[in-house]
């Protein structure tokens, strides 16, 4: 009986005390705004339900409340019983960045995305090791800019060859299930530049998958990773999760649904080490990467799955945004044909055309992408970032053990940086134009911090050189070759988007040119 009460008392603290006394202590700073909506233990997931009961993304609150919220270095927030502070101001970002490593690392709460990517880099200190093996995935792999890899392999044919089965095989005039479809292009792709010919058995052969009735299913890697990929983010949102936490991750594994999606999650890796184990392409980039001899085997297969994962579900959900934009508005995708049309890269041009220095000088190409990822970031928020002692932030003291993430959205609406920003205009990112230099007049500038789609920072995204690369590629492609309708319903809904975690699931009509 003590115990249960003792649970209850525990339970009514980390749910209901703490989260009001810390909303109670923050009040004090000015700089600091209190999210709103809070209500005890969804915290203010609340915002995020409202806007999904509305028919609007989940995120739009972020955009909705981004003049409030600019006048703020900093906002707190709780998901569900944690207490985050999100980095608003440039110079919240600027002091998160210089602390970064000694006084604030990645946090390695396993909670989530990051649960799911355990063992990975993803959610571990940044130690010598981990550098390394960032390193190792980023040398490899070429997703540094001065990438000797994208230079000297053929990433634009695998790109355009994997784009064109797709269309081939593609029903005209049919509904067609668009992220899915981008999903399965993205994850081909990667997937090709990882493991090279072993990709037949990766794409093609089917695993066991437990489903929550108990019922096993055959699917293949690609659905597994889809499926996992919305379990980890429902297992995110659970208040349970929250609770669980304070037991020990590994108690998770007791019960379901985690027992069943680690279950899931170990066929996916198992999967993966026997492809990389028995495989024939002893130079393929998954090959190489597996045989490091600074990690351990299981932190390898790990650092593969974080790339699989990052590398498919983020560029897929940008391809989506993008499509919609163009359709949404029409001229951008007039003066996007005319521009690849100058570059020569048109329907039936030779593969060999498509080269990277033609898609570098298409700038409407660039700022068009650019403009999308402001008003539909594909991520709002970094991973989990912790104090590793008592730190300043915009002279607000906080705690050890506290954690941080970087708003990425708010800096997008802020009216402050932007000439109209709840309007969609690529010109807005090219110094050249004309619109450009009317913001400049108004005195809208930007800075290093305004953009933030993959993070600022030593654990900022190492794939933004490769993601921008394949997106330009597959869109360029797309345009191209098709005409696409999305239903009218989608076209008319403003609260529509396609970030992460989406409730959104767009259906295309295409014909093919
Ligand atoms: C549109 C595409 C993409 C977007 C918007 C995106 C965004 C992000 C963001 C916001 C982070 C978190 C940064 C932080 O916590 O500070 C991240 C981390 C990461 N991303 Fe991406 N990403 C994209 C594509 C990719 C691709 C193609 C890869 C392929 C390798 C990749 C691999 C990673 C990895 C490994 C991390 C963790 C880095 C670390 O923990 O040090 N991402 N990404």
């Amino acid at each position: 009986m003590a115990l249960i009460i003792a649970f209850v008392i525990f339970l009514v603290y980390i749910f209901v005390v703490r989260p009001y006394y810390l909303r109670w202590k923050y009040s004090r700073y000015s700089n600091i705004m209190l999210g709103k909506k809070f209500i005890p233990v969804l915290g203010n997931f609340k915002q995020a339900i409202d806007c999904i009961r509305a028919g609007k993304v989940h995120y739009t609150w972020y955009k909705e409340e981004a003049e409030e919220v600019k006048n703020f270095d900093m906002k707190l927030n709780f998901e569900g019983c944690h207490p985050i502070l999100y980095m608003v101001s440039k110079t919240a970002c600027e002091e998160f960045v210089k602390h970064g490593r000694v006084d604030i690392d990645r946090s390695t709460v396993r909670l989530g995305f990051a649960e799911m990517l355990h063992g990975s880099i993803v959610n571990k200190c940044t130690t010598k090791n981990i550098f390394q093996r960032r390193k190792n995935m980023t040398q490899l792999l070429g997703l540094n800019s001065a990438s000797r890899y994208i230079k000297k392999f053929p990433l634009i044919p695998k790109i355009l060859s994997c784009t064109r089965n797709l269309l081939d095989s593609m029903p005209e005039q049919k509904p067609i299930d668009l992220l899915q479809e981008m999903t399965e292009l993205v994850f081909n792709i990667f997937n090709e530049v990882l493991f090279g010919k072993d990709i037949t058995e990766l794409v093609t052969k089917l695993y066991p998958y437990e489903n929550s009735d108990g019922t096993t299913e055959e699917v293949t890697l690609r659905e597994i990773l889809i499926r996992l990929s919305r379990c980890y983010i429902v297992q995110h949102l659970s208040p349970l999760t929250s609770i669980m936490l304070y037991f020990g991750a590994d108690t998770l594994y007791y019960l379901n649904p985690y027992k069943r999606d680690k279950k899931n999650l170990d066929t996916f890796k198992g999967a993966i080490r026997s492809i990389v184990s028995t495989s024939k392409e002893t130079n393929s980039i998954g090959n190489k990467l597996y045989g490091f001899s600074d990690t351990t085997e299981e932190e390898k297969i790990c650092d593969l799955l974080v790339i699989m994962v990052g590398g498919s579900e983020t560029s897929s959900h940008s391809l989506v945004s993008c499509l919609y934009f163009l359709k949404k508005h029409p001229e951008t995708l007039v003066k996007l044909r005319k521009e690849l049309e100058k570059e020569g890269l048109v329907k039936d041009s030779d593969l060999s055309t498509w080269k990277r220095e033609k898609l570098q000088d298409c700038t409407y190409l660039s700022c068009f992408i650019k403009e999308v990822m402001r008003v539909d970031p594909t991520v709002i928020e970094t991973f989990i970032y912790v104090t590793n002692k008592e730190t300043k932030i915009c002279n607000v003291p906080i705690p050890k053990g506290f954690q941080i993430r970087l708003d990425m959205m708010t800096s997008n609406y802020d009216s402050d940086k932007w000439l109209y920003p709840e309007k969609f205009i690529p010109e807005r990112h090219d110094f050249d134009s004309e619109f450009y230099q009317k913001s400049k007049q108004a005195g809208k500038v930007q800075d290093v911090y305004t953009r933030r789609p993959f993070g600022h920072g030593i654990r900022n995204c190492p794939g933004q050189t490769y993601a921008i690369l394949e997106i330009k590629v597959i869109l360029a492609y797309l345009v191209t070759h098709i005409d696409f309708e999305f239903e009218l319903e989608d076209m008319n809904n403003e609260g529509i988007g396609f970030g992460l975690g989406t409730q959104f699931n767009p259906k295309i009509h295409i014909s093919k040119k």
